[in-house]
């Protein structure tokens, strides 16, 4: 599928997945994955437990390894850098490198404790990319402000309700001017009546035009929200497409039992 951006030009392929497979040891997780996601697109991963959605995502990030296939993110081919016609596999330092152009939000926050939501944010721009305090931190207050949390600046992670805590979470990664963002499961921790402050603060962020690739339960958000929904079984893609039909008009029996269940 080729998406055309409002000038005629194709977009630029931000995620491409092919044939990727992953195992932890007899376990195959990952059984031949083709995926493209294009800049500006929000395409949500929605699967029963187990059906490798988790996995996909932390590949993109660098967080795990493939064990065949090829994973490019922003063009760049996952865990090995080109030269010549040949690939090396890539250095921790590299993988950092690659790393920062990645926004990555997960269940648990992963917030550090000892540190303000302020400091969370000023952390990555001030000790990774070396840049002034006073402007990061001038940057980093706007984008509490963007979630929501200008007053909350001096909070620690204990201070602050989970929703308040994902926010800061999905502020810190905006502080790296990410190409693309990756939530995995962001609301799932969280009680019913804080989820909403979050999916508002991911409906802004998709407004905006960043890329997105969200795992996820909340099929409000996912119908809403998304351009395309993959949905993910053993393994496998087994259905990828607009809300509309995903929802409405499931190919597979297995993807109708799936959204069945969910939607009961
Ligand atoms: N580090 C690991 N070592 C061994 N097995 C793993 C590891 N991480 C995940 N798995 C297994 O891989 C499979 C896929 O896990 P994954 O977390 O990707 O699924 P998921 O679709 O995200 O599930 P959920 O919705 O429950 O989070 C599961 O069977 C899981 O137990």
């Amino acid at each position: 599928m080729t998406v055309h951006a409002q000038h005629g030009q194709p977009r630029k392929v931000m995620v491409e997945a092919q044939e990727v497979c992953k195992h932890y040891g007899p376990l195959e997780v990952l059984k031949g994955i083709n995926l493209k996601v294009h800049q500006g697109e929000v395409v949500c991963i929605i699967g029963p437990s187990g059906s490798g959605k988790s996995t996909l995502l932390r590949c993109m990030n660098h967080l795990e390894h493939v064990n065949a296939g090829r994973l490019y993110v922003d063009g760049e081919l996952v865990g090995y850098r080109q030269e010549a016609h040949k690939l090396y596999e890539l250095k921790p330092s590299e993988v950092c490198l690659r790393r920062r152009d990645i926004g990555m939000v997960f269940q648990h926050f992963e917030l550090f404790p000892h540190m303000t939501a302020l400091e969370n944010l000023c952390l990555a721009p001030t000790v990774v990319l070396k840049r002034a305090r006073a402007e990061v931190e001038r940057e980093a207050l706007e984008m509490l402000q963007r979630v929501g949390l200008s007053d909350r600046a001096g909070y620690y992670p204990s201070q602050l309700s989970g929703g308040q805590q994902q926010r800061v979470a999905i502020a810190r990664a905006l502080t790296m001017n990410p190409k693309i963002m990756l939530f995995d499961e962001p609301t799932s921790a969280l009680d019913p009546e804080l989820v909403g402050e979050v999916l508002k603060v991911m409906r802004d962020l998709a407004a905006s035009g960043m890329t997105m690739v969200v795992v996820t339960h909340e099929m409000g958000f996912a119908r809403e929200v998304a351009d395309r929904v993959v949905i993910m079984d053993g393994g496998r893609i087994i259905e990828d497409g607009p809300p509309a039909d995903i929802f409405s008009n499931p190919r597979s029996e297995r993807a109708r039992t799936f959204l069945e269940r969910l939607l009961a």
